[in-house]
Formats: C-alpha cells, sequence, structure tokens
C-alpha cells in the first residue's frame, strides 16, 4: 500500500531520506508548456534546503522519456519557466537512445540510423556522432502518397528510431518499415512506449502510440530505451555516482517512472498531476504498481518552505 504524504512532517521526513532527487517532467513538473502550479518554487527549496547545513547536500536529477527535445531544448525550457536546471542534470530519452546506439549497439561509422522523430532526438544523435536519415528531412515530413517505385532502399541503415514524432506520417512510417524487413539485421529501437503524453489541454497519444503501427505491421517488439528500461538509469550513472538507498524518483505513470524506480531500487513518489489518477491506486481496478508514496502534486512539497 503506498504511504499518502501530507503533513510538512511527512515532506521533511523525504529530505531526511533521500539526497538524489529524480523528477521526471512531463506530468510532473509541467503539462506541455504550463508548469505545473508550485513545482519550480519546489525545485528551489529543496537546492536552498540542500545547502543547510542540516542535510547531506541536495542532488536534483531530471528524467524525461520525452525524446522531442535535446538536454539543451530542455535547459532552455527550464530557464524559460525560471528554473535553474544545468544540462548535465538533466537525461532524457532522446540523449538515452544517442549513448546506447553509440556505445552499446556500437553503431559502426559507415552505417546510419533511419528516424522517425523530432529536432531534438536528431541533435543529441548528431552530438554523439551518430549518421542519421530521416527525421525533420522534408522529404519525409510530406503528405504525398508514398510508392515503393520512388523509393531507393539506403543499405547502410542499420537501426531505425522511433521516438515521439508529433507530424508522423505513412512516407515515414513505409520507409521504416522497408528499413526493418529488407536491411538485414536492422535494429529496431524506440526512445520510449508511453502510449499517451499529457499537456496542459488533456492527452494526446504518446510515443508508443507513434511505434505501434510498426510493431503491428512487423510482428515484433522493439528495444525500448526509456523508463522503466535499465538502459536510462545506467545512462544516468556512467555521469553520475548516486546510492540508490537515498534517491527517490518523482513520476506521474506508474508503468515508466515507478516501476524504473522500483526496478533500480529508487524510493517512488507518485503525483496526480499527469497520468495517473486516484481510481489508478484504489479500489477495484487499482494497478498491481504501487508506488512508495503518493502526494496530490510536486507543489505540496512548499509546506518545506519555511525550514
Ligand atoms: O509520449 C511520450 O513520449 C511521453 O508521454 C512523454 O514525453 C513522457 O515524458 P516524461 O513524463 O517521461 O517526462
Ligand atoms: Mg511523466
Amino acid at each position: 500500500m503506498a504511504t499518502q504524504l501530507s503533513s510538512k512532517e511527512d515532506y521533511e521526513s523525504l529530505l531526511d531520506k533521500y539526497d538524489t532527487w529524480m523528477f521526471d517532467c512531463d506530468g510532473v513538473l509541467w503539462r506541455g508548456d504550463s508548469p505545473i502550479d508550485g513545482a519550480v518554487e519546489v525545485l528551489d527549496i529543496l537546492r536552498k534546503r540542500g545547502k543547510l547545513n542540516q542535510y547531506p547536500r541536495k542532488r536534483l536529477l531530471f528524467v524525461t522519456n520525452n525524446a522531442t527535445k535535446s538536454r539543451k531544448n530542455y535547459k532552455g525550457k527550464f530557464d524559460k519557466i525560471g528554473a535553474q536546471v544545468t544540462v548535465d542534470e538533466i537525461y532524457g530519452s532522446a540523449y538515452a537512445a544517442a549513448v546506447y546506439i553509440s556505445s552499446v549497439m556500437k553503431l559502426p561509422k559507415d552505417k546510419k540510423v533511419y528516424v522517425i522523430g523530432m529536432s531534438g532526438l536528431e541533435e543529441e544523435l548528431r552530438e554523439e556522432g551518430i549518421s542519421f536519415i530521416g527525421g525533420t528531412d522534408s522529404a519525409d515530413n510530406t503528405l504525398e502518397t508514398f510508392t515503393l517505385a520512388n523509393f531507393t532502399l539506403d543499405p547502410d541503415v542499420a537501426a531505425v528510431l522511433c521516438g515521439l514524432d508529433t507530424r508522423i506520417n505513412y512516407t515515414k512510417l513505409s520507409k521504416a518499415f522497408q528499413y526493418l524487413t529488407r536491411n538485414p539485421g536492422c535494429h529496431f529501437l524506440v526512445t520510449n512506449e508511453d502510449s499517451t503524453y499529457p499537456t496542459a489541454d488533456g492527452l494526446l497519444p504518446g510515443a508508443g502510440s507513434i511505434s505501434a503501427p510498426l510493431r503491428f505491421a512487423l510482428g515484433e517488439d522493439p528495444i525500448s530505451i526509456g523508463k522503466p528500461a535499465k538502459t536510462m538509469l545506467d545512462c544516468i550513472q556512467a555521469k553520475v555516482n548516486f546510492d540508490p538507498a537515498r534517491t527517490i524518483i518523482v513520476g506521474d505513470r506508474l508503468n515508466t517512472d515507478i516501476l524504473f524506480g522500483q526496478a533500480g531500487g529508487l524510493a517512488t513518489l507518485l503525483v496526480l498531476t499527469g497520468i495517473t489518477s486516484t481510481k489508478d491506486i484504489t479500489g477495484p481496478h487499482a494497478s498491481s504498481i504501487v508506488p512508495k508514496y503518493v502526494t496530490d502534486s510536486i507543489g505540496d512539497l512548499r509546506a518545506l518552505r519555511s525550514g
């Protein structure tokens, strides 16, 4: 059963127990471009309280499955909402995918990736020195009818990488399908599998719903790199030395954020400002994924402001 947090004492006890705070972004810190009420203030409180001598220094990390933006893009988004965050505190599935392709898959330099995704994903691939086609290329961002007669297979494509792409179309799906069925050994990778994406005005199809047509057409599941996969945690641990026993992840989705935390031996705090609602964690249809703590919103931690 999850512990429902509500009092200042509840939140103070979290400060006592955890030095590293991992924050999911969509549905926790913001919905689309709208910050969650109190989120920026709470980040500031945690930084300030973490510097006081009664607590070990607090480390804040931001761990998002949203592959539409690069770490630098996210730094700009944090700046815009007035949150003091550095690029090396940000871990996105776009970055994790680029690291996976270069360091785990070890894609040969003469090979390339066919991308379904947006400029942030392309930026992270470029930063890792990975060659790619597709993505925001104008030839792929078209509503023209796709015909194989006009398509030339690139034999150097050794992986297809699919992330959230708000300009998805039949041409992109068809090209990806050609590479995955006609280039021998072509890897099928997705940045993440979130089914939906929480915006300020409601839910939209998420990255998992963008790659779903390919999975159905292929009859094959991809390798997924974002939460809850361990790949994302490996990516963070390669850069940041933290103690899982003194680390908490704050998330809004049970089958990504909370599972990711549980698999990594982290404490988990679920907030109800994004994907998950009370009916998902209580009553007859409650999920089997049970967070350690629950609170309505990250803004509830403003109770810590007085110190
Ligand atoms: O569709 C997606 O990619 C996800 O809904 C979204 O981007 C998740 O982002 P997160 O909650 O991990 O910040
Ligand atoms: Mg989220």
